[in-house]
């Protein structure tokens, strides 16, 4: 199943900078840990804003849920889910 997703990254004044820079630290090794495994499809910057579009190709509601509530910088992320079906007019499989 495919999903659009926006995160908006907050992160929170006065947050110690090493902190955040290791949780940025993290959050790269794990997406690129989860694009090397097919299941986080697109990572785009939403040009200007300290955001993401992002498309995941997982099994369920529930298996998205759990990588993004398990992502390094979830606690500072507003993030906006919208599952996608297939068009009608859309020549591509995937
Ligand atoms: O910087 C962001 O948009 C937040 C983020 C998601 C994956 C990543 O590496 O950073």
């Amino acid at each position: 199943m495919l999903y659009h997703v926006r995160m908006d990254v907050h992160p929170p004044h006065g947050i110690d900078p090493a902190l955040f820079d290791r949780l940025k630290a993290e959050e790269k090794a794990r997406a690129q840990a989860l694009q090397r495994e097919g299941k986080w499809v697109h990572l785009w910057r939403i040009a200007g804003q300290y955001a993401n579009i992002s498309v995941f190709d997982v099994e369920s509601h529930d298996a998205l849920h759990d990588i993004l509530s398990t992502l390094p910088l979830f606690p500072f992320m507003e993030i906006s889910v919208t599952p996608l079906a297939r068009h009608p007019s859309a020549i591509s499989t995937k």
